[in-house]
């Protein structure tokens, strides 16, 4: 098992900190953008995504961000709201800044891909000043996205955040979600990933991510090192995914878990991995082993691999159930 201290008398369940963007998915897919007419727009966001996934199902989440000062940061707040998610914390810029924007191309669905438009955006704009530590010491765990760390001041704000986290015993998640277009260079990317990765209790990502953290590492690591390399830190849980191939999960006590994928009509490959880690993180609260959490995380990522957006997508409770009692379940490979 593992060792995660929720403090249940905290009115807030899962506080996300970090980009809340606009994800605008072609709708006519199995091509390439070039000949795309037209996009649905969503909420977007890698943290925004996995607060709404947790809201959805039936967690109290919050969030610590920043929006753009118009119709799309009103968009995004509004449509947080409308999911029972705390906003009260979720600042809005003054300096003219704009809010990202994430086109996606889903050439085939196994051919995805994200051209992100990051260019003076409202949610690197974050700052110190806007991480309350009241609003942290209410929560029983925090949900930091890797990307926050890549310019300042949302990088300060990060690390305040951590500090009020470590500091009232709140539980810190750390999604690596590793986006390159946002970074100058991966030296300067591992140096804060890895400053960040050391202060957090579970740490998720892939291996391609974990690869990039540990980039200064001798050699390559095995998942099984991975794992160790962070417990020898402040990690209970390390979750390493891997694709269609499934995930591994890792705990302090030396135990391991596999968790396999289940069946799905894949229309879009991204969404898998902020709707796995929203049912996993879910499966945490509800104290669950750890191969149970991973199969919740793993079917939440099938139903909305399956479906054209990745907030909007994000299944409830009922919906994972009923889709784990009827999907075919695929070992891992
Ligand atoms: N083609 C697929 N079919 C079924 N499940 C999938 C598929 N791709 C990913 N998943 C599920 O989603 C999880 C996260 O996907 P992954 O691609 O590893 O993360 P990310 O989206 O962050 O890159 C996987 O561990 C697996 O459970
Ligand atoms: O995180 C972003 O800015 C883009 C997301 O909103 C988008 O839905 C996406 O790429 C999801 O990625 P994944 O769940 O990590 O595959």
């Amino acid at each position: 098992m593992y060792n995660l201290d929720f403090k249940e008398d905290r009115p807030l369940d899962l506080v996300g900190v970090g980009r809340l963007c606009i994800d605008l998915n072609a709708d006519q897919f199995n091509r390439p953008m070039e000949e795309t007419k037209s996009f649905t727009k969503y909420v977007g966001g890698s943290p925004a995504n996995i607060t709404i996934g947790a809201a959805r199902l039936g967690l109290k989440p919050g969030f610590i961000g920043k929006v753009s000062d118009d119709q799309m940061g009103r968009f995004i707040v509004e449509y947080l709201d409308g999911d029972n998610i705390d906003t009260t914390n979720i600042a809005v810029d003054h300096t003219g800044a704009v809010t990202g924007l994430a086109f996606t191309e889903i050439k085939s669905p196994e051919d995805c891909s994200i051209l992100m438009y990051r260019d003076n955006v409202a949610d690197l704009k974050l700052s110190t000043d806007d991480v309350s530590e009241d609003y942290i010491k209410n929560a029983k765990a925090l949900h930091i996205s890797g990307t926050a760390l890549a310019a300042s001041p949302s990088r300060e704000a990060v690390f305040l955040a951590l500090e009020y986290a470590r500091k009232h015993e709140v539980v810190v998640i750390f999604d690596i979600d590793y986006r390159p277009y946002t970074w100058n260079n991966d030296k300067e990317t591992a140096t804060y990933y890895n400053l960040a990765a050391e202060k957090c209790d579970v740490i998720i990502g892939t291996r391609d991510e974990f690869d990039m953290m540990e980039q200064f590492e001798k050699e390559k690591k095995s998942d099984e090192e991975t794992a160790s390399k962070w417990f020898s830190h402040h990690a209970e849980i390390v979750v390493i995914k891997h694709g269609a191939k499934g995930s591994f999960a890792y705990t302090k006590d030396g135990n391991s878990h596999t968790s396999g994928t289940f069946k799905t009509k894949v229309l879009k490959t991204f969404g898998a991995g902020d709707s796995y880690a929203s049912a996993f993180i879910y499966g945490l609260f509800k104290q669950w082993d750890l191969s149970k959490a991973m199969e919740y995380g793993s079917a939440s990522a099938a139903i909305v691999i399956s479906r054209h957006s990745c907030s909007d997508a994000m299944p409830t409770t009922n919906e994972i159930e009923d889709f784990m009692s009827k999907a075919e379940r695929q070992g891992i490979s």
